[in-house]
């Protein structure tokens, strides 16, 4: 085979990352608050910037961060609804541009508790799960997925861990009673052909976050891996305008602390905590009939 010495430019995308938004919504003295984290990518024809130095079709990043700014003046709403008109004002407003990527964290505020209730103005960061959001645009396809990362959950009990092979390796003891802990990432990607101006994005994302947290409680869990698999069910089977969910999820090991020492027993009550290492349990759950879509998936990291 000949080398070729024919050099070319292969996928690009550019954009701002990570643009802190806070938008106030203050038209009465009880104020709204949304908090995101925006990163916006095009997509397209650059070749000419990065082989001649010719930037005509780069619109430019602080331009990018401008706009996110300047939209979020009409407020947010949801931020899949916030990235879907970003990426129809890039991929209407430049002809060049024919897709990209948009992706939002979003960080949720509670009301502060003051003299027996909500206050008006006042908030305090939610210590929960972070929401997640993200649209990718190529040519006429959309692709939104929601998700959440960092949901603390644990069970102490309903949990076992028995019947896995043991070779010269293996020290574990099987138990039937454990605790069950993890911090879920999930991931949940909406058929392309959603209405999306019709879809409510946020009592979609409640719904399933609680579907979710229902899914781990419900079913003695022999594995986290059958846990993981109770959970995404659960969700396709209530929400057909989701096509798959993906997770990843750390199983977070509460190790019994033997107490014997000091004289006392330890009846599946006082445990070691461990941060690391950490079991690291990931799946996708798919209805049979899906189609995978890779371009939806490519740049989210940490999933398979
Ligand atoms: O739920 C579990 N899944 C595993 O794959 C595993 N492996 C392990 O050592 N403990 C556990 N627990």
């Amino acid at each position: 085979m000949t080398m070729s010495n024919n050099i070319v430019l292969g996928d690009n995308q550019y954009g701002k990352a990570e643009v802190r938004v806070v938008k106030v919504t203050r038209d009465t003295d009880r104020h709204q608050i949304e908090d995101l984290n925006v990163t916006s990518q095009l997509r397209g024809d650059f070749q000419a910037a990065h082989l001649q130095g010719d930037n005509a079709h780069v619109v430019a990043t602080d331009t990018q961060k401008n706009t996110i700014y300047a939209f979020a003046r009409d407020g947010i709403g949801s931020p899949e609804a916030f990235l879907l008109r970003l990426s129809e004002h890039f991929t209407s407003g430049f002809e060049w541009v024919t897709g990209g990527r948009w992706e939002a964290e979003a960080y949720t505020w509670d009301r502060i508790q003051a003299h027996g209730s909500e206050h008006d103005h006042s908030f305090v960061r939610k210590g929960q799960e972070v929401r997640t959001a993200v649209v990718v645009r190529e040519g006429n396809t959309t692709h939104v997925i929601s998700g959440l990362k960092d949901l603390t959950v644990l069970k102490t009990t309903q949990s076992g861990f028995v019947g896995y092979p043991r070779d010269r390796y293996t020290t574990l003891p099987e138990t039937t009673d454990r605790i069950l802990a993890t911090d879920v990432s999930a991931r949940w990607r909406y058929s392309t052909g959603l209405d999306v101006a019709g879809t409510d994005f946020n009592k979609s994302y409640e719904d399933i976050k609680a579907l979710l947290l229902e899914g781990f409680t419900e079913n003695y869990s022999h594995a986290l891996q059958q846990t993981l698999f109770d959970m995404g069910k659960k969700v396709l089977e209530a929400h057909s305008e989701v096509d798959e969910i993906k997770f990843s999820m750390p199983n977070k090991h509460h190790f019994l602390v033997d107490l014997s020492p000091f004289g006392l027993d330890n009846p599946n009550e006082v445990f070691f905590a461990a941060d690391r290492p950490y079991g690291l349990i990931e799946a996708t759950v798919q209805r049979d009939n899906t189609t995978p879509a890779p371009a939806a998936w490519s740049g989210i990291a940490g999933f398979c």
